[in-house]
């Protein structure tokens, strides 16, 4: 019994479609054809011992099998295309699927596809099936899995292909002619390319604000009081340096969102684009949360690790012999700490959640309203109670001449701009007044200009 996907049609007549290559792309694919419904021919250099194909499937030469079909599927590397040449008379006006990809970037002046219908110009060749898998194709493909992206010269054979792969259960995303293959051929070795532009800001924070801190707080000892305290990069500055990305990320999770809003109220409609970066910035907002996140754990681990350090129950010691009388107790400070260290453990707390919700098996059984909540609302009461935090650690060191070392503040004072202007500006963004008018704008009313020369409302 064949176990064809649920929902697809089976193709007329069980059409015949030929697979070049017998390695684990032609194999896992000709599986899936042949449970969907097709006939399926394979060609093969060595037809007689090519190993186990799928039950169902016939193997002959490379030319035999080209003159049965009207598709042939070339499973191929690009490196043994020569070959196809000698099959060149029996392609003639045949649909050629060109699925290869390349090993690394620029390896080539053309694209594969493009090399292939120089080899075969009597052939219409189509790029497709690049960015699945074999191993997705046999044990059903993930979402990242299911595209696939679709160019071509000919509107026939690409027609031919989008109903291949739709019968596939694939999803078909069409690039245009075939010159876009090189770019096609790209995707599959983007690695991780939702993450590139979080990583490179962490990357970017993390190295600015340690060389910063390794000149106000190591060398400065060094050269001004002749002290060496190098031994404190290892856990003082690297505790400073987490949360201090931690919270400028965090910030930048919100910043577009408040920008978008700011340009919607100037625009006075919601109709419009956003520029690219703005948009690019919003979409990678969620990979810049959880590197945050991840940041703020290394804050937490670090602090908690902070009273079996050899400094500190040294300094604890030589204080506790030296100082026979006890110090005086100053309940402004016990205040000021206490609500320093709940605060941030509230706000680690809100991150956590904030992490969790975004999860996409969490994220989907959430409704839309519940998301937004979660990650509008309480995503800024996170940075609040975060911004707070830094505020309170700070507390009044700001008054000390003795803080602006070599005439630079500290760390902390820099990470608190672009939380403050964050939400200062979301502070502006829910006064009811502004708060209305984005209401509006985001429920499809328009802002017409004054004299009536402003834009017309559009038609949903
Ligand atoms: N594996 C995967 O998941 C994916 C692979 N692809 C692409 O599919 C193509 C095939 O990949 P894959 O199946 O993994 O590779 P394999 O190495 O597993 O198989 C390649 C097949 O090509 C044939 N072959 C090898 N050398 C020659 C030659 N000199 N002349 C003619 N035919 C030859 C062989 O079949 P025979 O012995 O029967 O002739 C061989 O089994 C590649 O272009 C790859 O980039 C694309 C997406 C995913
Ligand atoms: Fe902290």
């Amino acid at each position: 019994m064949s176990l064809r996907p649920l929902g697809m049609e089976p193709p007329p007549e069980r059409e015949l479609l030929c697979i070049f290559g017998t390695g684990d792309l032609g194999r896992s694919l000709g599986q899936r054809l042949l449970q969907t419904g097709y006939r399926v021919v394979y060609g093969s250099r060595r037809p007689h011992s090519c190993g186990p194909l799928p039950p169902g499937a016939q193997v002959m030469s490379h030319t035999e099998a080209a003159q049965l079909a009207a598709v042939v599927i070339v499973c191929v590397h690009r490196e043994h295309y020569d070959f196809m040449e000698e099959v060149a008379p029996q392609l003639k006006g045949k649909v050629l699927v060109d699925v290869s990809n390349n090993s690394k970037k620029g390896l080539y002046p053309e694209s594969n596809a493009e090399f292939l219908q120089s080899l075969i110009p009597a052939a219409s060749v189509v790029k497709a099936f690049n960015t699945v898998s074999a191993w997705s194709l046999q044990n059903g493909p993930s979402d990242a899995h299911r595209q696939v992206f679709l160019c071509g010269d000919k509107a026939e054979a690409k027609q031919a292909v989008r109903e291949l792969a739709t019968r596939l259960g694939l999803s078909v995303l069409d690039r245009g002619s075939l010159s876009a293959a090189r770019e096609v051929e790209d995707f599959p070795l983007q690695l991780f390319p939702e993450w590139r532009l979080p990583l490179c800001i962490a990357t970017g924070l993390t190295a600015f604000f340690f060389f910063y801190l390794l000149i106000r707080d190591v060398i400065y000892a060094y050269v001004e009081q002749d002290k060496d305290i190098s031994f404190r990069i290892m856990v003082s500055l690297a505790n400073k340096v987490f949360p201090i990305v931690s919270l400028i990320m965090l910030s930048l999770c919100y910043l577009p969102g408040v920008m978008a809003a700011i340009l919607q109220l100037y625009r006075g409609t919601k109709y419009r684009r956003f520029p690219d970066w703005l948009d690019h910035w919003m979409l990678c907002r969620k990979q810049l949360g959880l590197l945050a996140l991840g940041f703020a754990f290394l804050h937490v681990l670090y602090t908690l690790l902070i009273p079996i350090r050899y400094y500190v129950r040294y300094k604890v010691t030589a204080h506790t012999v030296i100082s026979k009388q006890t110090a005086v107790f100053d309940t402004t400070s016990a205040w000021r700490t206490d609500s320093y260290f709940s605060v941030g453990i509230l706000g680690f707390a809100l991150y956590v959640l904030l992490g969790i919700t975004s999860l996409p098996s969490v994220s989907n059984a959430l409704s839309w309203r519940e998301f937004s909540f979660v990650q509008s609302k309480l995503g800024h009461l996170t940075l609040l109670l975060c911004t707070l935090h830094t505020y309170l650690y700070g507390w009044n060191k700001f008054l000390r001449p003795s803080t602006y070392k070599w005439c630079t503040p500290p760390g902390y004072m820099l990470c608190l701009v672009v939380p403050s202007v964050v939400l200062v500006l979301k502070l502006l963004m829910v006064l009811p007044c502004v708060d209305r008018s984005l209401g509006r704008i985001r429920q499809g009313w328009e802002r017409t200009g004054p004299e009536g020369e402003g834009t017309k409302p559009l038609m949903a």
